[in-house]
């Protein structure tokens, strides 16, 4: 399996994504030799040609048709993280490319972000920072206009990995949990959970003082949270999204945090990311927004790192991936 009489080639992204890279290097590094995007790009018919394995981290590098171009040789793609949406698996498939993700190890941090965004939203935890820091608080503030987390109802869509994780959390909490899923959980999972389920999405909507967002993108979740949905939230309502941007329709969120039709809005995920400097989500005061690092801790990063090289080294073999996607 080894190339040039030693660990096979690997492309990664530029250098200092978040610190990410810098993170895994060291187990990059015990299995392949590492080429870096701006490397191939520079010349890529030094080292195009020699590369078998890919790695994205948060979507990046892209696996745009102009990058696959410049692999002949690529056997394997492996990405971190649970969704898989950047990837056109049928594409790729045609190509001969094998694919897999990561998606155990990342839900109990996205889990957590989720539960973060839910308190600094509830608590307005940012608000209370940004006065403290103002050189212009000499009083402590009395109202923030902060909405009970305890005894409060969080809805749940999406009930897979990352929402079962959400409601672990919630339920610590006291929430009353409601969670709608394209399958309803067994009797004992929902028991275990502490969760209960809506048969329809509108019903959730109406009675949930937290909407969390825990699908996967596809043609059918694109658009899921819309001006309709929206008007269905309690006004008092906040929507938190950990899954991914295009979930949610944007400008009717805009209109919907605007005029009052819900309390307030925490995001891991827009389109696109991050947002220009203009998109008016950016100027409404009643939303929260993150950079998408919701499995951005050290230790998830190493855990994903591993799971990566471990799905690409069985691709080398010719075994099955353990994450292995399908079309
Ligand atoms: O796991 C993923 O795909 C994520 O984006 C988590 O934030």
């Amino acid at each position: 399996m080894a190339t040039d009489g030693g660990k096979p080639w690997a492309l990664i992204s530029d250098a200092g994504e978040r610190g990410i890279l810098e993170q895994s290097m060291d187990i990059l590094r015990q299995h392949f030799r590492i080429v870096r995007l701006q490397d191939l790009l520079a010349d890529p018919a030094a080292h195009g040609p020699k590369i078998q394995v890919l790695f994205i981290w948060l979507q990046l590098p892209k696996a745009t048709p102009e990058l696959l171009t410049l692999l002949p040789a690529l056997k394997v793609i492996a990405s971190g993280g649970a969704g898989y949406d950047h990837l056109d698996l049928p594409y790729l498939t045609r190509l001969g490319v094998r694919v897999a993700n990561t998606p155990g190890v990342v839900s109990e941090c996205t889990a957590d972000m989720a539960m973060g965004l839910l308190l600094a939203s509830a608590r307005n935890i940012v608000e209370g920072h940004q006065m403290m820091m103002d050189p212009k608080t000499t009083v402590l503030p009395q109202w923030l206009g902060s909405v009970e987390v305890s005894g409060s109802t969080l809805g749940i869509i999406g009930m897979g990995n990352i929402g079962s994780k959400i409601a672990k959390r919630a339920k610590g909490f006291d929430m009353k949990i409601l969670y709608y899923n394209r399958n309803r959980r067994s009797v004992e999972e929902e028991e275990a959970l502490g969760a209960i389920y809506c048969g329809n999405k509108a019903d959730l909507l109406g009675r949930s003082d937290f909407v969390t967002l825990a699908v996967c993108l596809t043609p059918e979740t694109t658009g899921l949270i819309g001006a309709t949905e929206l008007a269905l939230m309690k006004p008092t309502a906040t929507l938190i999204n950990i899954s991914r941007g295009p979930v949610v329709d944007q400008d009717a969120l805009v209109k919907a945090l605007q005029g009052g039709t819900i309390r307030a809005a925490a995001l891991d995920v827009t389109y696109p990311e991050p947002l220009p400097r203009d998109h008016p989500l950016l100027a409404v005061p009643n939303v929260l927004i993150t950079p998408h690092f919701g499995t951005s801790t050290i230790t998830t990063m190493r855990k994903m790192t591993q799971k990566m090289v471990n799905n690409a080294l069985a691709a080398m073999k010719g075994e099955s991936m353990p994450d292995e996607l399908k079309c």
